[in-house]
């Protein structure tokens, strides 16, 4: 049975997904603070590992501990709603079918406590 990784169409589309995805982030004017200074090549390229093995792929994520890389941002729990939300559109746009979006809403789900520190 193909991987989500393998249906998505591997890292190609994943590195296509995630710079579409950050770009929309950037868009928004309530988020691109958060980035201020942020180095985001090497973001996107950790991005990049973390949700291809999120999708079953073979590669290693060697990024910080979720909760490390975000601590002290006081991310807010509307902002990762708008995050996730972007995306999820983004799979969309990209063509990930409704199988692969609903896994990475599970991890998102999963993940949401290690990341939000404001609840609103
Ligand atoms: C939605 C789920 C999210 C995931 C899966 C995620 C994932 C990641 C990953 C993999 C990194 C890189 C860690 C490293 O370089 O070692 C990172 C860094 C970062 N994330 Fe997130 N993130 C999420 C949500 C958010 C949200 C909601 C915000 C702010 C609104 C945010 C802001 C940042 C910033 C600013 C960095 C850069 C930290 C630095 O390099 O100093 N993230 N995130």
């Amino acid at each position: 049975m193909a991987s989500y990784y393998e249906k998505i169409g591997g890292a190609l589309t994943v590195r296509q997904v995630v710079d579409q995805f950050y770009s929309a982030v950037l868009d928004e004017p309530e988020l691109k603070p958060y980035f201020d200074g942020v180095d985001l090549v090497r973001l996107k390229r950790h991005m990049v590992v973390l949700l291809c093995s999120v999708l079953g792929g073979p590669e290693q994520y060697e990024g910080q501990d979720l909760a490390d890389a975000h601590r002290g941002m006081g991310i807010a729990g509307e902002h990762y709603e708008k995050v996730g939300d972007l995306l999820v559109t983004t799979l969309r746009g990209q063509g990930a079918d409704e199988e692969v979006v609903q896994h990475v809403v599970t991890v998102l789900n999963q993940v949401r406590g290690a990341i939000v520190e404001h609840a609103g």
